[in-house]
């Protein structure tokens, strides 16, 4: 059976990466997708964004919402601190056992908690079946047209505390205009834009940074 991209993907970091180094991983999945086939990783550039964001929040408890092979899961969970933890959700099962198998091969797998199911499902059981008080940065990577319910929905089940930051991908492109509309205009976040551009390409893209204020 032919394979997918995703699949290409892992298996040229399984054959190029360093088991156990997860900027090896990166490195590795950032030069197959600039240099063999695109793929809709948050890449090197937005990805030095996703740093910085995660150093300056260095948070105990992540959410990542959009897994996809797990490329933004590897570039997370290598800078949290000890005892700290990332959980990814990722409703599409094939790209979830992608993820899995590369965020294991980078050997980060004791940081990282994947989550298969819809976004809308899985966010309502945080508290109670993974026993999440409150987050302290969430990563929007998954469909545009979720970043709003999702954040609502966030809030609605009390998983935001004063301070938690959420960092979405794509703003510019493809897009997230109700989302952006909603949270600069909501008195309950303070929003930062972070120009950039789209992962492996010479087009615009932004990254929107927002801090709830309880
Ligand atoms: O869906 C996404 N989730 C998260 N990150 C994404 C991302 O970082 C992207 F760059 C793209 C993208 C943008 C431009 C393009 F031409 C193709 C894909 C998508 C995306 C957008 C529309 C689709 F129909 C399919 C994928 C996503
Ligand atoms: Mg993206």
């Amino acid at each position: 059976m032919n394979q997918t991209k995703e699949q290409r993907i892992l298996n040229f970091v399984l054959q190029n990466a360093v088991r156990g180094d997860p900027c090896s991983v990166l490195d590795t999945i950032d030069k197959y997708c600039s240099q063999k086939e695109w793929a809709m990783n948050v890449g090197d550039e937005k990805g030095l964004i996703l740093d910085k964001t995660v150093e300056e929040v260095n948070p105990s408890v992540a959410l990542e919402l959009g897994t996809y092979c797990g490329y933004s899961a590897v570039r997370i969970a290598r800078l949290l601190k000890a005892g700290a933890y990332l959980l990814t959700v990722e409703f599409n099962p094939e790209f979830a056992a992608i993820a899995k198998q590369m965020i294991e091969f980078a050997g980060v797998q004791d940081k990282v908690k994947l989550l298969e199911g819809p976004s809308e499902e899985i966010i309502p059981q945080l508290k109670k079946k993974y026993e999440v008080d409150t987050l302290d940065f969430v990563f929007l990577d998954h469909w545009k047209d979720r970043y709003t319910p999702d954040t609502i929905l966030l809030q609605e089940c009390n998983l935001l505390r004063k301070g938690s930051v959420l960092l979405a991908d794509n703003i510019i492109f493809p897009g997230a205009p109700e989302f952006l509309n909603y949270i600069r205009n909501n008195p309950h976040f303070q929003c930062t834009n972070y120009p950039s551009h789209l992962e492996y390409m010479k087009v615009g893209d932004a990254m929107e940074k927002a801090v709830f204020l309880g």
